[in-house]
C-alpha cells in the first residue's frame, strides 16, 4: 500500500532545459519543487535523490527519522576535500564522527573555548571598523565582501588555527579568499563518477579534466594548512590545547594519553578544510545577504541603525560582546535574512541507511536526499514578529544551521561573529550603494 514516490523531471530534457531554470542547483530544486511538489524523486545518473521541500517533511526527516538518514553520501568531491572523509560535515555516520564531534566540542566550541576568545573576536571587529574608517574617510568605495570575508576569516582562523592572517608572512587575506573560494567551488561539484554506472563516470571525470581540477584546488589548502601547522609546531607548547590545531598536534604526537580516537595529519587537515567551508563561508554570505537586503529596503536600515544606536548609546568606542543580543529588530533582520538566503539551502547531502517511509512515500536504503530549505522559507511566509520561531533546529520552517545528529556545531559561534561583525557595521557607519547605481541594479541571483 506504499505509494511510489513522484517521480521528477527525467533524463535528457532537464539537461537540455537546466540553464533557464537558475545559476545554482538549489533554484533548479527550487522551480521543479513548484511544479512536482514537496516530495520529489529525481535521477542523477543511476543514483535516486529524493528533495524534500516543506516543513513538514523536513521535519519527518531530521527529526522522526534522523537516525536512519544521519549519513553523509560518498560523493567524490567530498571524499578528495575531506582526506578521505576524515572530517566532520561529510564523514560517515559511527564512531569516527562521534569522536571528532566530542573533540571540536571540547576544543573549540566549549563554553570555556568561548569565553578564552572573546578578545579575539573583539579585535577583529575592532580592525573591521578601522579597515572602513580608512575607505570612508578617503570616500573610497569598500568590498563589502571582501571586509565580511577578512572579518569572519580572520576570527575564525585566529581562534581555531592559532593563526593571525592579517600579520602573516606567507600568504594575504586575499590570496586566501581566492584559495577558500576555489575550495568551496570544488566541493560541490557532482563529478559524475557520483552517479554514472562504475568505471564511465571515473574516466569521464579523468577525460573532461574535473577529477585533476579538484585535486589541483584542495591541495592549494592543503599546502596552506601544512604552513600553518609548521608555525605551530614553531611555537609548541602543544600541551596548552590553545587552539584546535595545537590540540590536535598534540593528540598526534601524544597517542598514548589519548588513546580511544587514533588521529592523524588527515584528520587535522580535513578538519582544517571543514572549518573554513562550514565556518567562514557561511558566515560571510549571511553577512554580505543581510547588509543587501538592508540596502534594499531603506526603511528598515533605518530603523535597525536608530535601534542599535538608542539601545547602545551615542558614544561607544568600541562594540563588546556585552552588546549583542540586546537589539531584537537586529534578531528578525537576521532570521529574515536567513529564511529568504539560508547560506547553505539544500543543507549537507544525507543519505538513507534502511529503507523509510515519509507521508506514505517509500524510500529505499542509500537513496540520496536533500533538504530544501530554501523553497521551504520562500513557501512559509509568516514573519516573524510575535513569534517564538528560531533558528536553532526545533522549527522546521528555518533551518539555517540545519536540525538533528548532523546540525551545525558551530551555530553559537557563528550567530556571535555574525553579531559582532553587524553591530560594529550598522553602529559606526551610514551605508549606501556606489555612485550612480540604483537598487534596481543589484543582481540578488544566487550562485
Ligand atoms: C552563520 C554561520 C553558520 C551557518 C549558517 C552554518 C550552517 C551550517 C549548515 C546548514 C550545516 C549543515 C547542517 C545539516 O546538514 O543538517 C552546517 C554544518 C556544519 N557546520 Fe556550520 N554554519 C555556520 C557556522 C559554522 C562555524 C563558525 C563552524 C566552525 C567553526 C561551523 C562548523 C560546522 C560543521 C563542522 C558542520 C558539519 C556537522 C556535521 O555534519 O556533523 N559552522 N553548518
Amino acid at each position: 500500500s506504499k505509494r511510489k514516490l513522484p517521480p521528477g523531471p527525467r533524463g535528457l530534457p532537464i539537461i537540455g532545459n537546466l540553464h533557464h531554470l537558475g545559476r545554482s542547483l538549489h533554484s533548479v530544486f527550487h522551480k521543479l519543487s513548484l511544479e512536482h511538489g514537496p516530495v520529489m524523486l529525481l535521477h542523477f545518473g543511476v543514483v535516486p535523490v529524493v528533495v524534500f521541500s516543506s516543513k513538514e517533511t523536513a521535519k519527518e526527516v531530521l527529526k522522526t527519522h534522523d537516525l536512519e538518514t544521519c549519513t553523509r553520501p560518498k560523493l567524490v568531491a567530498n571524499g578528495l576535500f575531506s582526506r578521505n572523509f576524515k572530517d566532520i560535515g561529510f564523514t560517515q555516520y559511527g564512531e569516527d564522527w562521534q569522536e571528532m564531534k566530542k573533540l571540536v566540542g571540547l576544543e573549540l566550541f566549549s563554553p570555556k573555548k568561548q569565553k578564552s576568545f572573546r578578545y579575539i573576536r573583539e579585535e577583529e571587529g575592532d580592525l573591521l571598523v578601522k579597515k572602513i574608517s580608512k575607505s570612508a574617510q578617503t570616500q573610497t568605495l569598500i568590498d563589502l565582501r571582501k571586509a565580511s570575508f577578512s572579518f569572519t576569516a580572520g576570527t575564525i582562523f585566529r581562534l581555531a588555527f592559532g593563526q593571525n592572517f592579517h600579520e602573516c608572512d606567507f600568504i594575504d587575506m586575499g590570496r586566501l579568499e581566492e584559495l577558500v573560494l576555489e575550495a568551496e567551488t570544488n566541493v560541490c561539484i557532482l563529478a559524475l563518477t557520483d552517479f554514472l554506472p562504475t568505471g564511465l563516470g571515473w574516466l569521464a571525470d579523468r577525460i573532461s579534466g574535473r577529477h585533476s581540477r579538484m585535486n589541483k584546488a584542495f591541495s592549494k589548502l592543503t599546502n596552506l594548512f601544512q604552513h600553518v601547522i609548521d608555525e605551530q609546531l614553531k611555537i609548541g607548547q602543544l600541551q596548552d590545547h590553545s587552539n584546535l590545531v595545537s590540540a590536535m598536534l598534540d593528540m598526534i604526537n601524544r597517542p598514548s594519553k589519548f588513546s580511544s580516537f587514533n588521529i592523524t595529519s588527515n584528520h587535522l587537515i580535513a578538519m582544517m578544510s571543514g572549518v573554513v567551508l562550514a565556518g567562514v563561508n557561511a558566515g560571510t554570505i549571511t553577512m554580505v545577504w543581510i547588509v543587501t537586503e538592508l540596502i534594499r529596503h531603506p526603511r528598515v536600515m533605518k530603523k535597525l541603525q536608530a535601534e542599535i544606536r538608542a539601545t547602545l548609546g551615542s558614544n561607544k568606542e568600541r562594540i563588546t560582546e556585552e552588546d549583542l543580543q540586546k537589539v531584537e529588530y537586529l534578531n528578525l533582520v537576521i532570521k529574515e535574512t536567513f529564511r529568504l538566503h539560508p547560506p547553505s539551502p539544500l543543507l549537507l547531502p544525507r543519505e538513507t541507511m534502511s529503507d523509510i517511509e515519509i507521508e506514505g512515500y517509500h524510500i529505499p536504503k542509500n537513496a540520496l536526499i536533500r533538504i530544501n530549505t530554501y523553497t521551504i522559507g520562500q513557501f512559509n511566509p509568516e514573519r516573524f514578529s510575535n513569534t517564538s520561531i528560531n533558528y536553532k533546529g526545533q522549527d522546521y520552517e528555518l533551518l539555517p544551521f540545519g536540525a538533528g545528529r548532523r546540525s551545525c556545531p558551530g551555530m553559537n559561534l557563528g550567530i556571535t561573529i555574525l553579531e559582532l561583525g553587524l553591530l560594529n557595521i550598522l553602529y559606526f557607519f551610514d551605508w549606501s550603494l556606489p555612485n550612480g547605481m540604483t537598487i534596481e541594479d543589484i543582481d540578488m541571483e544566487e550562485n
